[in-house]
């Protein structure tokens, strides 16, 4: 007997490979398709990473693929191409205004999720990050390169640029994939589009005149579409098109909508939470942090047994130049940008060497928090220990070997560092803003401080300081901290519960 299936597809929007079944099927059989989605990204930890988008660019797409078709698109950079293994050229995307023409590229990771990869050496084939060349300096074409990339979403999405495939919702991330839902609706294409706004702080600002390379037409330009303070705005354009706008914690969906945090954005947003279009989803952290396997600790450990961290902690001494000790050891991992406050990190570091403590910092960024760091190490030899660059390495054995974990950020979406340190073991001192709010139970599995000021920072360092006093409290703590449930699985939920309205609405 043929098996009964559930149709569970967006009918609106079929594949080909849908459309196909159907015309073969029984008329009593209905027919399961996984819905398609298309998850459009700039980073990707696999093969280039700029901050915690590339994490999260990782981690979601592989929680959500059990329930959906799930592929991702990415800029073809030198980084990808150079690792992803053997890349098919299925299709061309033909040129549009200034926007070159380009190929697509079909490729696979080392599990098998399948990336779009867009071919255009003449935008993506360059050393640097993917936003900025090597002096840290935005690349110029900057909205041609990444309107190419929300262009080719809109064509893939639409069935244009794989033939085999077409995407039941569009998954945009941060401003450089924004202009994708304003071209599906420039169109008249109906796809829902969901936008994740990771940081409101970039934005994707450009000049007016950019308007005609990118293809947008002139009535755009207003305040209801992709006008921003005279300026054309990718973000604005995502937020304003897209169906469902997500960010990353519950507490940061709230500010956003506020003038402090909302980046000027904050009266748009307001309209979004009113109309029931914003909604504030937790990352999670991947199954590779985990202090009882993760290759790159010196010494494994777990909750039930912290002895290992010791070991991990004489490793970040010795690598950062810091003397052996006893005393509570301090680590920060981070971006050096304004946003994560790396000026009260080093004007609290007195404070902490004169009780004892040591830090030890790893970052690269602007160039004048790097020089006060540096700073910093040689007015304290052996107290403060300072690299400039990134080393995944580095930093998991300093989640691992570290009591604590400075995070003094003005504003935070998530934070994905709060976590991995909670998961290791070593208890964050953060401001109490965004998703640190959501993850940090103040005096549970980590220190939370109101108002980023300096006296308030020293505050909670002091109170981490008498806990680390305090073996049963330390312990107690640090237990809680690594117990804490971190996965993706809730929050995997939360996104199929917004796909699922978004598909639904456009249905209406
Ligand atoms: N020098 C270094 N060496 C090694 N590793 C380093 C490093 N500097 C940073 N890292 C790592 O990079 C990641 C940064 O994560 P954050 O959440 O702080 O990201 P970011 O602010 O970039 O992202 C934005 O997007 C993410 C994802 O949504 C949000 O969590 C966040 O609040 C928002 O600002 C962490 O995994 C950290 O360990």
């Amino acid at each position: 007997m043929l098996e009964s299936i559930q149709l569970e597809a967006n009918v609106a929007f079929p594949t080909v490979a849908h459309a196909e079944l159907q015309a073969s099927a029984q008329p009593s059989i209905s027919v399961k398709r996984r819905q398609s989605i298309l998850f459009v990204t700039s980073e990707i930890a696999d093969y280039i990473k700029a901050g915690g988008l590339g994490e999260v660019s990782a981690a979601l797409p592989r929680a959500l693929r059990h329930h959906y078709d799930v592929r991702i698109l990415i800029p073809g950079y030198r980084q990808v191409l150079s690792q992803i293994g053997p890349v098919e050229e299925i299709g061309r995307l033909p040129a549009s205004f200034g926007i070159p023409a380009c190929g697509l590229g079909r490729g696979t990771t080392q599990d098998g999720l399948t990336v779009y990869v867009l071919l255009c050496p003449e935008l993506y084939d360059r050393d640097g990050s993917p936003y900025v060349d090597g002096f840290g300096v935005d690349w110029s074409d900057n909205d041609i390169r990444f309107a190419r990339l929300g262009l080719a979403a809109a064509d893939i999405a639409c069935g244009n640029g794989d033939h085999l495939w077409r995407a039941d919702l569009l998954h945009l991330n941060d401003w450089p994939s924004g202009l994708a839902s304003a071209y599906l609706v420039w169109r008249g294409q109906h796809i829902p589009t969901i936008l994740t706004i990771h940081n409101l702080a970039y934005q994707g600002n450009f000049d007016r005149s950019r308007l005609s390379h990118l293809g947008i037409p002139d009535a755009a330009f207003q305040i209801n579409g992709v006008e921003f303070y005279g300026k054309l705005s990718f973000l604005k354009a995502g937020i304003y098109y897209s169906s469902h706008i997500t960010t990353v914690s519950s507490t940061y969906a709230h500010e956003i909508t506020r003038p402090e945090f909302g980046c000027g954005l904050d009266g748009l947003l307001r309209t979004c939470a009113e109309q029931g279009r914003l909604d504030g989803i937790i990352n999670g952290i991947d199954e590779s942090w985990d202090p009882s396997t993760d290759p790159y600790l010196v010494s494994p450990f777990s909750a039930e047994n912290c002895r290992g961290k010791r070991a991990n902690a004489n490793n970040v001494r010795q690598n950062f130049g810091l003397a052996l000790s006893n005393g509570p050891l301090f680590a920060v991992v981070s971006r050096l940008v304004h946003q994560k406050g790396v000026d009260l990190a080093i004007s609290a570091a007195e404070t902490i060497v004169s009780q004892g403590g040591q830090i030890a910092v790893i970052g690269q960024g602007e160039p004048r928090f790097e020089n006060e760091l540096q700073a910093l190490a040689h007015r304290h030899p052996g107290s403060v220990g300072v690299k400039i660059g990134y080393d995944e390495g580095d930093a998991r054995r300093m989640y691992a070997g570290s009591d604590f974990l400075l995070m003094p950020s003005r504003f935070e979406p998530c934070g994905l560092s709060q976590m991995y340190a909670q998961r290791f073991g070593s208890l964050p001192i953060a401001h109490r803003t965004g998703g640190l709010a959501d993850t940090i139970e103040d005096g549970v599995n980590g220190f939370l401080f109101g108002e980023p000021s300096l006296n308030r920072f020293k505050d909670a360092i002091k109170r981490g300081l008498d806990t680390f006093r305090s073996r049963p409290r330390l312990t107690a703590m640090r237990r809680a901290a690594m117990q804490r449930p971190h996965g993706w699985d809730r929050s995997a939920s939360r996104y199929q519960e917004v796909y699922q309205r978004a598909c639904q609405t456009a249905l209406a």
